[in-house]
């Protein structure tokens, strides 16, 4: 023992001496030398069968003891390497050489040169940063502090703010009883938040040396609107805030906002305008009547002022009630309430009024209506005739009803005017999104559908609807349609299991939700064209769908390429597209944008038929595999 204390004593003086030794002569492997030597000193001891020998030399020989001896010389090695600078004041030098040089009589070509380099001012700029860094002096020099202040006056705060064109970036208030202005809020990104001298709550003495006590808000804002350059501010800063820390939302607006048309707003130059489905970021959301958020589209910094959620619901209704042009069609007498009906998806095709000029030969029969689209060997289910004739008829019945005009069916964004979204990366193990197609009537929706469907059949499928129908001969249960009794498509209707459905010549036809998750399960993208109203109803976490809305093009192209195109009308009728047709598509087109454009996540104009199908075919593909804003309520864990 005694030996291995000796041991231990003299490595440490041989540690301490090696590292003073090391420093003066530079040598780097100084202490694994001295290890090494105390190590066979002690391998010695254990020869010798001395007590604690061994006890000392595992601990010397241990993996961390080297792995400490190796970090200890590497620090070493760092502070040996710190820079110093050769001299902190190359920038006088520099004008002291410039100030000899500037005395030569007659200077040479090189002295000319030394002079030029020496004066550039990025050659200035470096050697003052290089002094400063030097000399680590980067604080700025502030005056002394007059030592007579009196102990309880306020401090006060003197902030310069260069500005041109642009907003100041803040909003003002008067405090009622004291009379004083006040800093109501800064402006996310607008020039006070960048200066970071200007907080809400902050009370504003001065503005370029005139006196603010006792002023309107309004001359204030005039004064600050009208200076230019260097605006001087004296400002008693607020008491610090609590840091409650903001968390940025994003957000999908459901309504259009204009802040010139709002009276309510406290500043409408800070306002934000916004339409229907633009996304917008919440950056603050601390006062309840107004927040400041940006457009996410968009190049500018600067936020704007929006209305809170509750804001902008009093706004709506009040904007609702208000409009003096509202025809409140909904309001009938009792005995005209059969649209009702198609709210609930019920379309009863009765043919008593049918156009009377109709020929009966260009009127399908129930087995042209029927006729499906088996091509190929392909079945490709939901493209019945029978399902597309009571659909036709519910858009013209639909077209006559009041959506628009009731704050009740105004698709919800009266109820919540900003629906929360997060980018959404589908995970490829999750079932595909459901890819929903809408349209007018006649612009291709089917066929489109028809076309994505033929090119790969194992990878695309549509929904297989259901019937009250019998069997045909032809036709297989669960391929063309899921043949279910009248009780269970009452059932099933009734407790909201149909997207939509309704009844062609005495039997019901419907397209479930189940048909669409089966198919979504099954790991196939299931392609859908649905009604507008429907659409409600598949913006589930469920069904995540990809909602594409396919537009007309021009008239003159509508003519052009759909010179052998086939319209159905509401009358049973397959016929050649008429100009009244396209007009109506596209009446139709704009309609469902102004209703429905904030739920569309793409727009496809229907121009060449190839070609939009080449589209779809990539749009899917995005649809599947790239990130997408979806509501926040898709994305949440299922609850237990
Ligand atoms: N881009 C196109 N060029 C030429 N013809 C087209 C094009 N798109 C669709 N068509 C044709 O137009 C007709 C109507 O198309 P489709 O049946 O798909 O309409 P739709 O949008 O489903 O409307 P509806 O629900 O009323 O049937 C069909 O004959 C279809 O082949």
């Amino acid at each position: 023992m005694l030996v291995s204390v000796r041991a231990m004593k003299q490595s440490t003086e041989a540690l301490a001496m090696t590292d003073t030794g090391q420093q003066e002569n530079g040598e780097e492997d100084g202490l694994t030398q001295v290890l090494t030597d105390v190590l066979k000193e002690v391998r010695l001891s254990i020869s010798k069968d001395i007590s604690g020998a061994d006890l000392l030399h595992s601990l010397l020989s241990a993996p961390w003891l080297c792995s400490l001896l190796r970090v200890y010389e590497c620090l070493l090695q760092q502070k040996k390497s710190v820079l110093t600078p050769y001299l902190p004041y190359s920038s006088g030098l520099s004008q002291e050489v410039m100030a000899n040089l500037r005395e030569v009589t007659t200077p040479t070509p090189e002295i000319l040169e030394l002079y030029h380099i020496l004066g550039k001012p990025h050659v200035q700029a470096l050697l003052l940063t290089h002094d400063t860094v030097a000399k680590r002096d980067y604080d700025p020099v502030l005056p002394p502090i007059p030592a007579n202040l009196p102990v309880d006056e306020e401090s006060m705060r003197i902030v310069c703010l260069v500005k041109n064109m642009q907003p100041l970036g803040a909003t003002i208030k008067k405090d009622l009883k004291t009379k004083e202005i006040l800093v109501a809020r800064v402006i996310h990104g607008g020039l006070a938040d960048r200066s970071g001298l200007l907080n809400p709550g902050d009370k504003l003495v001065e503005v370029n040396g005139r006196p603010m006590r006792g002023l309107d808000p309004e001359t204030v804002i005039q004064i600050l609107m009208n200076s230019r350059g260097t605006i001087m501010f004296k400002v008693i800063p607020n008491s610090p805030q609590p840091d409650n820390q903001q968390t940025t939302v994003f957000v999908r607006a459901m309504a259009d906002y204009a802040p010139v048309l709002d009276p309510t707003i406290p500043c409408p130059d800070a306002g934000m305008a916004f339409r229907k489905g633009e996304l917008l970021e919440i950056v603050d959301q601390t006062d309840s009547l107004w927040w400041q958020a940006k457009k996410l589209q968009s190049s500018t910094t600067c936020a704007g002022l929006i209305p809170s959620t509750n804001s902008l619901k009093k706004r709506l209704r009040e904007v609702w009630f208000s409009e003096p042009s509202q025809a409140h069609t909904c309001i009938k007498p009792l005995n005209s309430l059969d649209d009702e009906d198609d709210d609930l998806g019920i379309i009863d095709l009765n043919f008593d009024d049918m156009d009377e000029d109709a020929p009966e030969t260009d009127k399908l029969s129930e087995e042209e209506a029927e006729s499906d689209y088996t091509k190929e060997g392909i079945y490709i289910a939901g493209f019945r005739r029978s399902i597309r004739f009571w659909r036709r008829r519910t858009q013209s019945k639909r077209r006559q009803s009041c959506h628009s005009c009731c704050p009740s069916k105004n698709h919800g964004s009266l109820d919540n005017p900003y629906e929360e979204v997060v980018t959404f990366q589908r995970n490829p193990e999750e079932p595909p999104r459901l890819i929903a197609l809408i349209g007018p009537s006649g612009v291709g929706v089917n066929e489109l559908r028809k076309q994505i469907i033929k090119i790969n059949p194992s990878k695309f499928q549509g929904a297989v609807p259901h019937t009250t129908r019998p069997l045909k001969f032809s036709e297989e249960a669960g391929r063309e349609y899921h043949f279910i009794s009248s009780e269970l498509f009452e059932y099933m209707a009734y407790n909201h299991r149909f997207l939509e459905y309704g009844e062609f010549q005495g039997h019901f036809y419907g397209t479930s939700v189940d048909a669409i998750k089966e198919v979504i399960d099954s790991g196939k993208v299931c392609v859908i064209d649905i009604e507008p109203h429907s659409i409600q109803s598949i913006r589930t976490k469920r069904l995540r769908p990809f909602i594409v809305f396919v537009r007309p093009p021009s008239l003159e192209r509508l003519r052009q390429t759909r010179r052998n195109a086939k319209v159905i009308t509401s009358y049973q009728i397959e016929r050649n597209f008429r100009d009244v047709d396209f007009r109506e598509m596209e009446s139709t087109s704009l309609r469902l944008e102004a209703l429905y454009g904030h739920f569309f996540d793409h727009v496809l104009v229907n121009e060449d038929l190839r070609e939009t199908c080449l589209q779809l075919f990539t749009l899917i593909q995005h649809a599947q595999e790239d990130p997408q804003w979806v509501p926040t309520t898709w994305t949440l864990p299922d609850e237990p």
